[in-house]
C-alpha cells in the first residue's frame, strides 16, 4: 500500500459580489483546515470562491492576474507546508475574465493553472467569461493529477483525455445548484468509474447570487465507491485516498488497453 494522501475539502457558502468577505472567510477556513489533526496533505476550495456568480459586475470584482490569491495562498502553503488547490477564482486577464484554478505545493510554488473550458450558459457564463483551451494536467507530490471545473464534468471526452494523459486523481471545484443533485452525483461517479480514477469534487453550499447550492462535495474512489460525502451545510470534508488503488482497479478491468479508438475517435 502506498502512502495515503489526506484531503480536506472546504465546502463553504460564498457571498456573491463581496470579495472582501470571501477572502476573509477563505483565509479563516484554510487556517481551520491546516489545524486539523492529522494535518491534511492537500486543501481544496470550491469554484469562483472570490466573487461567486456576480457576473454582471465581474470585471470590476475579479482578481487582477490572480495576484491577491496567489500571494495569500502561496504564503499559506509555505507557512503550513501544505498543498492547496485554490478552487477557482474569477481572474482578470487584460480585458477578459476567466474562471481559473491555481494549485500550489508545500513550498508555495505554483504547480498548475487551469481555466474552465466549458462555459455554462444556464448561468450566463458565456456572456461574461472567457473560456480556457488547455486541459488541466499537473503533478502533485509525484502523482499525475488533473482538474476540471463544475460544468466540465458533463464532457466525458475531456475527462478521458486527462486520464489518457496519466491522471490518477481528478479535482472538480464547483458551484452546482439545486435542482440537479442527481446529475452531480451520477456524473461524478461515472467519470470515476469509466476512467478508473479518484474524483474529488468540492461544491459550494447555501444561497448565493440568487441560486441555491446543495453542497454534497464528494470523494469517489476508482471503483466508483463514494468514500466521503458532505451534507447540505458548511463543512470541511476529510478523507484519505490511496493512489495505489488506481493501478489495482485498472489492472482488474483493463479498460484502457481494451479501447478501440480507431473505431470511435
Ligand atoms: N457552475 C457550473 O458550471 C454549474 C454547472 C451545473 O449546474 C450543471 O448542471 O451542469
Amino acid at each position: 500500500m502506498s502512502t495515503p494522501l489526506r484531503l480536506a475539502l472546504i465546502q463553504m457558502n460564498i457571498e456573491a459580489g463581496n470579495p472582501e468577505a470571501n477572502f476573509a472567510k477563505m483565509e479563516a477556513k484554510l487556517e481551520e483546515a491546516a489545524a486539523l489533526d492529522p494535518k491534511p496533505d492537500l486543501i481544496i476550495l470550491p469554484e469562483m470562491w472570490n466573487t461567486g456568480y456576480a457576473l454582471t459586475e465581474i470585471a470590476t470584482l475579479a482578481d487582477a492576474d490572480g495576484k491577491r490569491t496567489k500571494a495569500i495562498v502561496s504564503e499559506f502553503c509555505r507557512k503550513y507546508e501544505v498543498n492547496v488547490l485554490a478552487g477557482s477564482i474569477a481572474q482578470l486577464r487584460g480585458d477578459a475574465v476567466t474562471n481559473t484554478i491555481h494549485v500550489f505545493d508545500r513550498e508555495g510554488t505554483s504547480v498548475a493553472e487551469y481555466s474552465k473550458i466549458h462555459l455554462f450558459q444556464l448561468m450566463n457564463e458565456h456572456l461574461h467569461l472567457e473560456a480556457g483551451d488547455i486541459p488541466g494536467h499537473f503533478e502533485l507530490e509525484g502523482t499525475p493529477a488533473a482538474a476540471m471545473i463544475c460544468y466540465d464534468i458533463r464532457f466525458p471526452e475531456l475527462a478521458r483525455k486527462l486520464a489518457l494523459g496519466g491522471a490518477k486523481i481528478l479535482f472538480v471545484p464547483a458551484e452546482w445548484p439545486h435542482p440537479r443533485l442527481h446529475h452531480w452525483r451520477t456524473l461524478l461517479q461515472a467519470r470515476a468509474i469509466e476512467n478508473q480514477m479518484y474524483v474529488v469534487s468540492c461544491n459550494t453550499v447555501g444561497e448565493s447570487g440568487g441560486a441555491n447550492f446543495f453542497g454534497h462535495s464528494m470523494i469517489i474512489d476508482p471503483w466508483g465507491e463514494v468514500i466521503a460525502e458532505a451534507e447540505e451545510k458548511e463543512t470541511i470534508l476529510v478523507a484519505n485516498v490511496d493512489l495505489a488503488l488506481v493501478d489495482e482497479v485498472r489492472g482488474r478491468i483493463p479498460v484502457f488497453s481494451d479501447r478501440r479508438p480507431a473505431i470511435y475517435e
